[in-house]
């Protein structure tokens, strides 16, 4: 498991660090890197060594191969001064990306020619050259075409770098690579993206992601390379502006919970299997608002003891806090130990409460209690949390990784106060959301764009809506404007029913979905109450924006 140093923040000191005690066994040094290090080349073989980690490839070596016979010479002495550092260094292998120069000629058997060339001179000092199509290069940009090359140069010095970012953001097909000799495939690179429509190379440099957080196959991809029978690392390179610019101890952590999923997912290494969760057995929130206490009373929750709540299957924890929010999230596991275990094995630092997540709230597993219960709340549909817009991907890997979910489609939508991007993930029991705020600029906007809540599972939403207002709980009013957009759209039935108890709708090619809301506590948390019908799989997203500015007008009225 190897690492480049481009995906971290800081010194070349600070990644390697940060590289060895996430667990990595070795690295891709970036040739940046090297050069603003203050550390010879010698020091930084002797500091990787202190720390354990190989140095598996020296990169990139830029604008090689099919050029005229004055720049072949220039580009030779380059290469020389290169292999002189690789030497210090102790690394043998260096990746030469395909030509984006203006020097460079659209000929193969030339391309072929030189690069063979290039690999008898690393081969003189026990070295080889991993030659890498970019996606973005002149004349080679996909990895068939490098593969035609490093065929016809057919030397054992010169083999094939190849990058799933370069193969996937082209749609190439990784099929293809089985058909590679294993001895040809000299190194692996792997990124996973979100899909975007731009252009490649700004895709690249700004946008990639760890394997499991964006839109690309990476499980087939490294699969058709390990059926060539390559046995050399699994090696992150990831470009991102986020990570640039992040805890590299913390975005080192994160990598390596990424490539320990990916392997996991191809049968490579033995993590404890995420056991069935039974859905939740209470969440926590701490909070200083006296309204959200009353507010459990009027949703008809009684308490159980200090601080503990329950209505059916529904159990709450309110603990006194200075802020308001949503402290832990208590899943019933089928294994809880096996699932702390599991936490551990993905570098989570499971303490006497729980396992804490990247966003602050910490995830405790319990048992199921039987609890048949009276009420028109049986128990918790989702628990929505919120993270800084920079750390949601790998908070949502996080989720998860550690508690076995499988992600959902993301939806992005225009809220009263910006866009906000909305990311689930699900086991049909468990549901986790994320709602971020895509940008934090200004003064404007309230200083939570959007709060977290905790949605209850009621049979009948309408009853428990008229219920629930009859017993003097806050629930938010939504506007007439709203039923006749809904009218237009998807005509429900019992249209007026709807209107006349403020429950939000949805329908999808499963089911239907009606929700409301209670008012916002301690200007962070709500409560909704929602009713699956059938197999509806969302979270009525589509009625966000609405509820958001109903919020709006609710936390104005209280605050006048
Ligand atoms: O963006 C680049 O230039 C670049 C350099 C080296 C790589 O391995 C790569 O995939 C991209
Ligand atoms: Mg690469």
């Amino acid at each position: 498991m190897s690492i480049a140093t481009v995906c971290l923040s800081g010194t070349l000191d600070d990644k390697l660090v940060a590289v060895a005690s996430a667990g990595f066994d070795g690295v891709e040094i970036f040739e940046n890197d090297l050069v603003a290090s203050s550390l010879s080349p010698k020091r930084i073989r002797e500091r990787c060594a202190d720390l354990g980690l190989t140095i598996d490839l020296y990169q990139p070596f830029r604008d090689f191969e099919a050029v005229p016979p004055d720049v072949l010479a220039a580009n030779l002495r380059r290469a020389e001064r290169k292999f002189d550092v690789m030497a210090e260094l102790g690394a043998d292998t260096v990746l030469v990306c395909s030509s984006v120069s203006p020097d460079a000629v659209d000929d193969d058997d030339l391309a072929a020619e030189q690069l063979h060339l290039l690999a008898d001179r690393a081969a003189d000092r026990g070295m080889r050259v991993a030659y890498e199509a970019l996606a973005w290069g002149r004349f080679v940009d996909t990895f068939d075409h490098s593969w035609r090359i490093v065929r016809r140069a057919a030397h054992p010095a010169l083999g094939l770098c190849l990058d799933s970012f370069h193969v996937l953001s082209r749609g190439g097909d990784p099929a293809a690579i089985r058909v590679i000799p294993a001895d040809k495939v000299f190194f692996l690179q792997l990124a996973d993206a979100p899909r975007l429509r731009m252009d490649v190379l700004q895709w690249s440099r700004h946008h990639r992601l760890f394997p499991g957080q964006g839109a690309f196959d990476l499980t087939g991809f490294v699969g058709s390379v390990l059926a060539t029978g390559y046995t050399g690392p699994l090696s992150l390179e990831v470009f991102n502006d986020v990570f640039r610019q992040s805890d590299p101890n913390r975005t080192a952590v994160d990598a390596m919970r990424s490539l320990l999923v990916l392997k996991e997912k191809l049968g490579l290494v033995d993590l404890p299997r995420a056991p069935a969760l039974d859905g939740y057995t209470g969440t926590e929130i701490a909070t200083h608002d006296p309204a959200l206490r009353e507010t459990m009373t009027a949703l008809g929750f009684h308490r159980t003891g200090t601080g503990r709540w329950r209505q059916g299957g529904a159990t709450l924890t309110i603990r006194t806090g200075a802020a308001t929010r949503i402290t832990a999230v208590e899943v019933a596991s089928t294994d809880p130990e096996r699932s702390r275990r599991r936490a551990e094995a993905l570098l989570a630092r499971p303490d006497e409460h729980g396992v804490p997540a990247p966003d602050g709230t910490t995830v405790a597993f319990g048992t199921l209690a039987n609890v048949a219960g009276e009420g028109l709340l049986t128990g918790i549909d989702h628990v929505s949390l919120t993270a800084p817009f920079d750390d949601v991907d790998q908070t949502a890997l996080f989720y998860r990784a550690v508690l076995g979910l499988t992600a959902e489609p993301e939806a992005e939508f225009a809220a009263p106060y910006g866009l906000v991007r909305s990311l689930s993930a699900s086991d049909g029991r468990v549901r986790i959301a994320h709602n971020v705020a895509m940008l934090r600029r200004g003064d404007w906007a309230p200083a939570v764009t959007d709060p977290q809540h905790i949605a209850f599972t009621t049979a009948d939403a309408l009853e428990a809506a008229k219920a629930m207002r009859a017993s003097g709980a806050r629930l938010l009013d939504i506007g007439d404007n709203y039923y006749d957009d809904l009218d237009a759209r998807l005509a429900p039935p019992n249209l007026d029913e709807l209107r006349a108890n403020s429950v939000l709708y949805d329908r999808d090619e499963h089911g239907e979905y009606l929700h409301f809301s209670t008012d916002i506590f301690g200007d962070r948390v709500f409560f909704e109450i929602v009713q699956r019908v059938g197999g509806y799989l969302g979270y009525g997203v589509v009625n966000s924006p609405v509820r958001m500015a109903a919020h709006r007008r609710s936390r104005l009225r209280n605050s006048r």
